[in-house]
């Protein structure tokens, strides 16, 4: 039985709510689930059986959430080989900026260079579409979870 590692990207605090959503949508399907607010690479197992799910908004011109530049800075500088791990991606943003959902793209790109597998697509939220971005965890869930878990 898994145990979600959420890693969240947020500055505003939307992207822990969508977080938060999809939390108690896999505990209620009897997963464990860890929230990583604060993310950093030592407390993150690098095991078949702790899928990484990246929930991040993009902030700045393109660029990531404070809070999960330093993880992103970790992957960047140590390398560690991540084929043990599997992933999602969520990634919010909004359509009127350049760089829609940059943020998310970057560290999936990220975890592919080391060798992770990405489980499904990246599910790209626009909040301007959908302003209440849990409503899209909603709408995604059920055939992400049939066809995964
Ligand atoms: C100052 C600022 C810069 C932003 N830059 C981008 C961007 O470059 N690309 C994008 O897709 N969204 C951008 N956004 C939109 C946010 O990613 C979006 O509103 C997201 O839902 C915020 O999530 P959060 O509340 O978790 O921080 C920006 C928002 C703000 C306030």
């Amino acid at each position: 039985m898994y145990t979600f590692e959420i890693i969240v990207g947020t500055t505003l605090g939307s992207a822990e709510y969508v977080a938060d959503h999809l939390a108690e949508k896999l505990i209620d399907q009897g997963f464990k689930v860890n929230i990583h607010l604060d993310p950093n690479l030592a407390s993150l197992p690098i095991d078949h059986n702790h899928p990484w799910i990246i929930c991040t908004a993009t902030h700045g011109a393109g660029d990531y959430p404070d809070n999960i530049a330093p993880l992103a800075l970790q992957l960047q500088q140590t390398t560690p080989n991540l084929s043990r791990v599997k992933y999602a991606v969520i990634a919010l943003g909004s359509k009127s900026y350049d760089q829609f959902c940059n943020a998310g793209h970057m560290i999936d790109r990220q975890l592919a260079k080391l060798n992770a597998n990405k489980v499904s697509k990246t599910l790209e939220i626009c909040t301007l579409e959908t302003p209440i971005p849990e409503d899209a965890i909603d709408d995604w869930y059920p055939e992400w979870a049939n066809n995964w878990l």
